[in-house]
């Protein structure tokens, strides 16, 4: 079989030998192309450069498409710069632009750029952030190495693809023309967006996205954009690909951020699965901890001594007799000067008493601002007699920080994803760092999953999106039981600018999906048994409404033997303990399984804590893929 196998390859080069003869190139250049050609039957498709060797400094020389992916070639004698091996890459990815596979159209992280130098080479090689440098008696690494992306006959419709959009690239031992199609059809490449469906397949979000997310990728946004969409829909997997494509466009700085501190490390290791090699041009960090280093970096104090402010807010909270008997909630209070006064850079009464407080409550009498407003300097004078600052003051500081200096350098793009949990001061901050110039600030969320005060306008900030929103529509996460079911949750969306979509108008691409509804007496029994069901690769979580809820499932996990870690300090990357943390930890994780069992606290009594828990609990519904388990203990 080898024995045949090896025949075959050598007849195949030498087929190719003949095919080259004429061409006037190096002759190393020739056996590096005699060596692809012998991987035809492999189901490896070459396109040669029809000027090569005298190949324009900025275009391949070669582009080889196969069910690896597609590379792109280039066959130099010394080092290329940087930026001819990016044009390179561009070039070909312009190329494959709009080219639909199957089940969706293909991203750019299906290319990789390879340079290829003659066998004496001497200089760097290996990987970079632009390409792989090998010499010739290496192909093989190229071959053997790397995961299936593509089907055969996906590989072939992509090869004729590329075939038919330039005249630059020629085939070289196979012909668009002449080879037959297979058997079960070859999947047409097509030019028209084709929405994806339950019948196809599901696809890796890395290679492959639908049209609306592919068109948002490579959109020319003239000024800030927004992109939403209920959970699931692919929006940050939308950002990724986005920050892919800009950063292999340029070579300056990307910001990935949030206001939740554990969303950009998450988004971090989901990227190194898709791009590692631009993992260097992009800086995932959380708009505090960005907030902190600018003003560390400017010699600024920056750290927040959280136990300390804790202390002052209880200071003032103990002593406090007229905001108890209004609404006897510390968080309540606590949110209403973190995310309505101080939040929204509120600095004197008059601003406080006329400002919108949209999703805090009607019901309080019409002088509480002024006990608010009391309470709040109060806060302030602890702060300051304690000689420290909170979360805000890092945020306005850098904020006018950069006010009175500008960054030496901008970022080419900002992404900030859950930009529904933003105050209107990190809005602002987000918008001072980002510019407001073409491509510089997309901002991702979904007001339906909002589980933090908020109530600002993006016009506030002094942004206007002018009809750069687009709302996303495909499930690709929750199979078609689980959305159903948590679409049932009335989570209601405060967060009204741009396009919005309410999870009931989501199309899952995924039928099927379990929904356990499970009633009785023992709870933890249950919950135990559930998950110890489960396959032992399903990924899994424990999800609760409150921290103490999850310390305390945390400990029967454990006490069960399970191999369980807390949620919150789960930086995304692939784990087979289950984790266990609270609703809104849950944001920007899925797991295959999800289990949300009832906890002993007291359902909320205000119409806008109900407002909360209701977005908080679709958040955690929908982070289930397969399989979601919701308890309804029945009291004794
Ligand atoms: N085009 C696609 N093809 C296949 N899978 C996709 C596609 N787009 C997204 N996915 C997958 O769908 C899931 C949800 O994507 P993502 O996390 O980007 O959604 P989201 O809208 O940001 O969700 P949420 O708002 O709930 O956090 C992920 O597993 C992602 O890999």
């Amino acid at each position: 079989m080898t024995g045949t196998f090896h025949h075959r390859q050598e007849l195949l080069r030498r087929e190719a030998e003949v095919q080259l003869r004429d061409r006037p190139l190096p002759s190393w250049q020739k056996r590096v192309l005699h060596r692809f050609a012998a991987e035809r039957d492999n189901g490896w498709y070459p396109l040669l450069n029809q000027f090569a060797p005298h190949t324009p400094r900025q275009r391949p020389d070669l582009v080889l498409v196969g069910r690896m992916g597609v590379l792109v070639v280039l066959l130099r004698e010394t080092e290329p710069d940087w930026e001819d091996s990016r044009a390179a890459f561009v070039w070909a990815a312009e190329l494959l632009a709009g080219a639909s596979i199957g089940s969706g159209m293909l991203s750019e992280s299906v290319l990789r750029t390879v340079v290829v130098h003659p066998i004496e080479h001497t200089g760097r090689k290996g990987r970079s952030a632009d390409h792989l440098a090998i010499t010739e008696d290496e192909l093989d690494r190229l071959f053997k190495r790397g995961e299936r992306i593509l089907t055969s006959d996906e590989a072939l419709a992509l090869a004729k693809h590329l075939d038919s959009r330039t005249f630059d690239l020629t085939p070289i031992m196979w012909n668009s023309q002449r080879i037959p199609r297979q058997r079960g059809g070859v999947p047409e490449v097509l030019q028209e967006p084709v929405a994806p469906s339950a019948r196809r397949p599901f696809r890796d979000w890395r290679y492959f996205l639908d049209d609306a997310q592919l068109g948002a990728v490579r959109r020319s946004y003239s000024g800030p954009a927004q992109i939403s969409g209920p959970a699931g829909t692919g929006k940050t997997t939308l950002a990724l690909h986005r920050l892919a494509y800009l950063a292999r466009r340029g070579d300056g700085k990307l910001l990935c951020t949030s206001p939740l501190p554990w969303i950009p490390a998450r988004a971090a290791a989901r990227f190194g699965r898709m791009a590692p090699e631009l993992a260097g041009q992009i800086e995932f960090t959380s708009l505090h901890a960005w907030a902190r280093d600018l003003l560390a970096g400017r010699g600024r104090a920056a750290e927040v001594d959280e136990r300390e402010v804790r202390r002052a807010f209880d200071a003032v909270w103990s002593r406090d007799v007229v905001l108890h008997g209004l609404r006897n909630s510390r968080e309540y209070w606590r949110d209403e000067i973190d995310r309505v006064i101080k939040g929204r850079g509120i600095s004197s009464f008059d601003a406080y008493r006329t400002v919108s407080r949209k999703g805090r409550g009607g019901q309080l009498p019409s002088d509480f601002r002024s006990h608010a407003w009391r309470f709040y300097c109060e806060y302030e004078r602890e702060l300051s007699e304690r000689g420290v600052f909170d979360h805000n003051d890092v945020l306005k500081r850098a904020l006018a920080e950069l006010e009175r200096r500008p960054l030496p350098r901008q970022y080419t793009g900002v992404v900030v994803d859950e930009a529904q949990e933003l105050t209107l001061i990190g809005l602002r901050l987000a918008h001072a760092i980002s510019g407001a110039g073409p491509d510089q600030l997309l901002l991702v969320g979904d007001g339906q999953q909002q589980a933090l005060a908020g109530g600002w306008r993006l016009a506030e900030a002094g942004i206007s999106l002018h009809g750069r929103g687009e709302a996303l529509r495909h499930d690709y996460r929750n199979r078609a039981m689980l959305l159903e079911r948590a679409s049932q949750v009335e989570a209601i969306n405060r967060f009204d600018e741009g396009p919005s979509l309410p999870l009931s108008a989501a199309l899952p691409v995924r039928g099927g999906g379990q929904v356990v509804e499970w009633h009785g007496r023992d709870q933890e029994r249950a919950l135990l048994c559930a998950l110890l069901a489960l396959d032992d690769d399903s990924s899994a979580a424990v999800l609760t409404e409150t921290e103490s809820a999850a310390e305390h499932w945390l400990r029967v996990l454990r006490d069960a033997g399970v191999a369980a870690r807390e949620l919150a300090s789960w930086d995304g990357r692939d784990t087979t303990d289950t984790l266990v943390g609270t609703y809104l930890h849950a944001k920007g994780s899925e797991f295959r399984s999800v289990f949300l069992p009832v906890e002993p606290t007291p359902p909320p009594d205000t119409a806008e804590d109900r407002e909360t828990h209701q977005r908080r609990r679709l958040t955690a519904m929908t982070r289930a893929q397969d399989l979601l388990w919701l308890a309804h203990p029945t009291t004794p």
